[in-house]
């Protein structure tokens, strides 16, 4: 599903990456683990077009994302890729169930349509009960569930996560990584986890060990 041949990066004529490859299949969890500074958020963002690489390409199902520019990538982007960082970044003025909504509404899927499907992956997280709480009313756990909630309602091909139980305690670390894999068997979703959690990694299909801005 996702294939990226040779990808690399320069900050200020630094090599960061230094030629990677990857592939991913469909219903994959594949986790990116190494020492700080190895370069993983920098792949992350570049695997989904949040930044652009030096040289090398990226195609998920055959499009290539290097191509992709302006508004058709942002829309792309909404469309096929789910993000979820370290920190939940929802938007605090707007309740829970809306938070998912928006990136339905901006990708321009009928609003019932968006809301029932919303409330199903509220739900299927566990959520049903705080759809109209405001993320400040919420926990850290049930943020970060709200999160997850909003990076699939779009049905993205891939969800891309950075460190996703960083700021979590290690229960509902826990929790969230019996969600990915909940999701997968339910949905066959996949996943691209960075990650320095030492329990999630090991449960994954694969880990991608990086160092020094390439996989080892
Ligand atoms: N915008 C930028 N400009 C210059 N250098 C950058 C930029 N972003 C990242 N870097 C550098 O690229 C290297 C890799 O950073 P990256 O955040 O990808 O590492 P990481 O493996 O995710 O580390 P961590 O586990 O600490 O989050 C680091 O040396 C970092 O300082």
């Amino acid at each position: 599903m996702l294939t990226a041949r040779n990808v690399t990066k320069n900050y200020s004529n630094l090599p960061i990456l230094k030629g990677v490859d990857i592939t991913v299949s469909k219903g994959e969890i594949v986790t990116i683990v190494g020492s700080s500074g190895a370069g993983k958020s920098t792949l992350l963002h570049i695997l989904g077009t949040l930044d652009q690489p030096s040289s090398g390409e990226i195609l998920l199902n055959d499009v290539n994302l290097t191509e992709l520019k302006g508004n058709r990538l942002a829309d792309f982007r909404n469309r096929h890729i789910g993000f979820i960082f370290q920190f939940h970044h929802l938007l605090p003025e707007f309740t829970a169930i809306e938070n998912v909504c928006i990136p339905g509404y901006i990708a321009g899927v009928n609003k019932n349509t968006v809301r029932e499907k919303a409330v199903f992956l509220l739900e299927t997280l566990g959520l049903k009960d705080r759809l109209d709480h405001k993320p400040g009313a919420l926990s850290g756990g049930e943020q970060q569930r709200v999160a997850v909630a909003r990076a699939l309602i779009n049905s993205p091909d891939v969800v891309m996560a950075d460190e996703p139980t960083g700021n979590l305690d290690s229960r509902n670390a826990r929790e969230l990584h019996n969600l990915f894999f909940e999701l997968r068997e339910k949905l066959n979703q996949t996943f691209i986890i960075v990650t320095h959690n030492e329990e999630l990694a090991p449960l994954s299909d694969r880990q991608l060990v990086m160092k020094d801005g390439k996989i080892i």
